[in-house]
């Protein structure tokens, strides 16, 4: 695994530097630890998701099932300060992994969100995206395509270069994982800087896909990640659920 950026300095990307707040209680904000007063951008899908009718909302009758499963999955979560560097408060999703409940829970909950919108891809992107990603895929009845970090896969690929915390990285999709036309999801653990997610979209669309939304988990908001994304974008678990739990 590279390093996770370094959400509490400062982190540059593409050419930006975005000031890192902290909670009132001096921790590094993420998601889970969000800044006093700041406004959650991860309670909501993006309002163009509705203008661009790509996704349906998600089914009045899903709603409380839908709560409580995010209150479940939101109690899993472990962050650990200090890794994998000093300053960082790591997000720790596997916990969800590690008990089948909510597993199954985390897919039931994506499962409901996506209702009848009927993608024909999920993307997952390397390396978190492949643990929840395929098993999505399998319930929607889609295929699974995997972003690789260069030089993994096989045979053609489009390639997209994105900035990280130090440098640059590149991501890589075989040529022949998505059709010109074809409905995608992007999916993966956490949204940062974006930068990832949007060399993600970039593949999509360098194949000709239709990206119809992107999915995350947690969303480090401060960062603003989301900015960078030109589709809508839904992240499942908010800061407000936590409060709630
Ligand atoms: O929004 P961004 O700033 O791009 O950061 C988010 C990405 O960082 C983490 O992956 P990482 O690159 O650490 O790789 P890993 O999944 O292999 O651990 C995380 O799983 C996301 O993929
Ligand atoms: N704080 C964090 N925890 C876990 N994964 C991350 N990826 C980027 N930032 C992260």
């Amino acid at each position: 695994m590279s390093s996770p950026h370094h959400a509490p300095q400062s982190s540059s990307t593409s050419g930006q530097t975005t000031n890192s707040p902290s909670t009132a209680h001096g921790k590094p904000a993420t998601s889970s630890h969000p800044p006093p007063n700041a406004p959650d951008p991860t309670l909501t899908t993006s309002s163009s998701k509705d203008a661009q009718g790509s996704l349906p909302p998600t089914p009045p009758a899903s709603t409380p099932e839908l709560s409580n499963l995010k209150i479940s999955l939101r109690s899993a979560l472990r962050q650990f300060p200090d890794f994998p560097a000093p300053g960082i408060l790591f997000e720790d999703i596997l916990p969800i992994f590690a008990n089948p409940t909510l597993h199954e829970g985390l897919l039931r909950a994506l499962e409901i969100h996506v209702g009848s919108a009927k993608p024909d891809v999920i993307v997952g992107l390397d390396a978190r995206g492949f643990l929840f990603g395929p098993g999505l895929a399998l319930r929607l009845g889609a295929k699974f395509v995997p972003v690789r970090k260069r030089g993994k896969l096989p045979g053609p690929t489009v390639q997209a270069k994105y900035m990280k915390e130090y440098g640059e990285d590149v991501f890589e999709m075989q040529a022949d994982g998505i059709g010109a036309g074809e409905r995608v999801i992007v999916v993966d653990d956490i949204i940062a800087t974006g930068g990832s997610a949007a060399a993600a979209g970039s593949l999509v669309k360098q194949l000709g896909g239709e990206l119809l939304e992107y999915i995350f988990i947690l969303e480090l908001d401060f960062l603003k990640g989301r900015d960078k994304l030109d589709a809508p974008v839904y992240t499942l678990l908010s800061s407000q659920e936590e409060k709630m739990a």
